[in-house]
């Protein structure tokens, strides 16, 4: 639960204490923060201890230690926070002020729909959009792209952005660009569709980049590992963060997982029972809407997938 009230915010006062700066973080690596500071050199910083899960993409308040590095003393109010489950299956954020999760799909590894439904339902759960990007079109022929067209139309449908691109020939590459300018997004989906590839043809000097953190942090090893903030070109942040590309729902209780599956929730007013969980109970208007074709058939077989655990 919120508190209604936040706890008084002590003040950081005295002599050699700095004045408070706002800052933004571009990389977490556990105990250091990677703080851009307003005039765009990067700091490293330590949290203060009350500040839990201060991560990447959080916009902070911050203010000299005296020895060249800094000390985070608050967080702004987020929007957009990715969450995935701790190791005891409790959620935790991964990254703040998210607009946008890109889900990367491809025709190699071989497409797994319940993983990508999964994606959109833990963006959906955080209130953050999303779209699709179906990578390594050059292995597609025009009746393969057709078939890859027909197998997400329903996500389409829904709303959600489907774009194509190939890192092998830059085919969409400046469509991709486009479509990120101006907010902060994060690449997903499973191993090997290609997503590291996707943020090296987003960002050419990416190894250079890379090496700028690490001298500023002084973490070199670190930072190739971290969940990190990009700023892309044509303006917009890209968050990559190689270590927690593959998440899963942290929750299975179903009126939730209801919520992040945009198709179900808009059918589920219509059931008989405000407390229908769509698996099996009379009157299930979303049962109902499959059988006749109105929802995807494979939609709720990965909501009840979801739900049994
Ligand atoms: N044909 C083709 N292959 C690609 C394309 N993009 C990436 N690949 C290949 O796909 C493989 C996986 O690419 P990565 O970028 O490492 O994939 P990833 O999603 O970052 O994988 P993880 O780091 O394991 O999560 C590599 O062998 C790439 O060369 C593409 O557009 N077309
Ligand atoms: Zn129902």
């Amino acid at each position: 639960m919120r508190r209604a009230h936040p706890p008084p915010r002590r003040r950081q006062a005295g002599p050699g204490a700095g004045e408070e700066r706002g800052g933004l973080v571009l990389a977490n690596y556990g105990r250091f923060l990677a703080v851009e500071g307003g005039d765009g050199t990067v700091v490293r910083c330590v949290a203060r201890a009350r500040l839990r899960d201060v991560v990447c993409g959080d916009r902070v308040g911050w203010v000299p230690d005296g020895s060249g590095q800094g000390v985070v003393v608050s967080v702004a109010p987020r929007h957009g926070v990715l969450l995935r489950p701790d190791r005891r299956g409790r959620p935790r954020p991964v990254a703040a002020n998210l607009d946008r999760v890109v889900v990367v799909v491809a025709p190699q590894p071989p497409f797994d729909r319940h993983l990508l439904d999964r994606y959109l339902a833990a963006a959906e759960l955080c209130g953050i959009g999303a779209a699709v990007l179906v990578n390594k079109a050059d292995l597609l022929d025009e009746a393969a792209r057709a078939d890859w067209r027909a197998r997400l139309a329903p996500y389409a449908d829904m709303g959600y952005a489907v774009a194509f691109a190939s890192t092998c020939t830059a085919s969409g590459i400046d469509a991709l660009a486009a479509l990120l300018a101006g907010r902060t997004s994060i690449l997903v989906g499973q191993s090997g569709v290609g997503k590291s590839s996707l943020v090296k043809a987003l960002l050419p000097d990416l190894p250079i980049r890379i090496g700028r953190l690490s001298e500023a942090t002084g973490l070199g090893r670190h930072t190739t590992t971290a969940t990190t903030l990009y700023h892309l070109p044509r303006g917009g942040d890209l968050i990559d963060s190689p270590g927690v590309r593959a998440f899963a729902l942290w929750t299975t209780e179903p009126r939730e997982v209801a919520r992040g599956f945009v198709d179900i929730a808009r059918l589920a007013p219509a059931c008989r029972f405000a407390d229908c969980r769509h698996l099996g109970e009379p009157g299930c208007a979303v049962e109902a809407a499959a059988a006749r074709g109105a929802l995807d058939p494979e939609r709720l077989a990965s909501y009840r997938r979801i739900v049994a655990g």
